[in-house]
């Protein structure tokens, strides 16, 4: 479980965060969405650690964050930020081996070469491991940061400890097909005792893959819920300025919205 309570985020005059308290499950998929500027991001970075909120605290189970040591935070936390380029010159490998880091000493065992290898196969990337990755597209870089991300939080068999797996438009960049390839896996590992949040902006993914929702606004919570309870027209509009309509799938009986 990790719990934020109350936390508020200001940077000079303005307020990013604003008394923004609530609880995340391992097993639930939590997506957030908001209009630009709602303080997705910057929530993301409170939850993570990465910034400090000047008031309010967040725990990871029964522990405060700030508490708990940062090789231990490294390997229960994994982040996918929205920076994705890299200073030095990488192969593919190299890069995806940098999740095994909290890991190994000075160098990666046969383990960490079998679990980069695995999580860079889970997402379609495995034929791109001696590639320099300077020389990718965006979309192909974005899923290999997530393979870095995965085998970060990588669990052998036997071990039941909560991970904790922060993904920032992790599918900004990415085609129909690996958009639902990549948030299908997501999905299953959120299932497998993860505290999953992703912060997309495709109301229709959410509605479709999204246990919990996190809607947000202006450094708030709008609402949080299942899709249906959250994502209403009513709740849409005011958030986001744009009446939308509903349609039923044909295929699955959920809702589907167009603006
Ligand atoms: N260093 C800063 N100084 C002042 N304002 C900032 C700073 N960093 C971020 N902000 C502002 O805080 C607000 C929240 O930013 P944040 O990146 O969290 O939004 P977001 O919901 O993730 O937006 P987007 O969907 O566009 O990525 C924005 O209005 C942004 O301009």
């Amino acid at each position: 479980m990790l719990r934020a309570e109350h936390l508020s985020f200001r940077i000079g005059e303005k307020t990013l965060i604003d008394d923004v308290s609530l609880r995340l499950t391992p097993g639930e998929f939590t997506m957030v969405l908001g209009p630009n500027g709602a303080g997705k991001s910057t929530l993301l970075k409170l939850l993570t650690g990465t910034e400090t909120p000047q008031h309010g605290q967040v725990w990871y189970g029964d522990r405060p964050l700030p508490s708990i040591p940062l090789a231990t935070q490294a390997r229960q936390k994994g982040v996918l930020s929205q920076l994705l380029s890299l200073p030095f010159d990488l192969s593919v490998a190299d890069v995806v081996m940098m999740g095994r880091y909290p890991y190994f000493d000075l160098n990666p065992t046969a383990q960490d070469k079998h679990v980069a290898d695995d999580c860079l196969a889970s997402v379609g990337m495995l034929t791109f491991k001696t590639r320099a990755f300077a020389s990718l597209s965006e979309g192909e870089k974005q899923k290999v940061h997530l393979a870095r991300v995965l085998a970060q939080l990588h669990r052998p068999a036997g071990d039941e400890s909560v991970k904790y797996l922060f993904l920032d438009e992790p599918i900004s960049a990415l085609d129909i097909l690996y958009q639902h390839q990549i948030l299908s896996l997501v999905q299953t590992l959120a299932s497998q005792t993860m505290v999953v949040f992703v912060i997309v902006h495709d109301i229709n993914l959410a509605l479709q893959y999204a246990r919990t929702v996190i809607l947000m606004d202006q450094g708030r919570i709008h609402g949080m819920g299942s899709p249906d309870e959250v994502l209403t027209a009513d709740a849409i509009e005011a958030v986001f300025q744009l009446r939308p309509y509903f349609l039923t799938h044909p295929g699955t009986g959920r809702r589907v919205m167009i603006c």
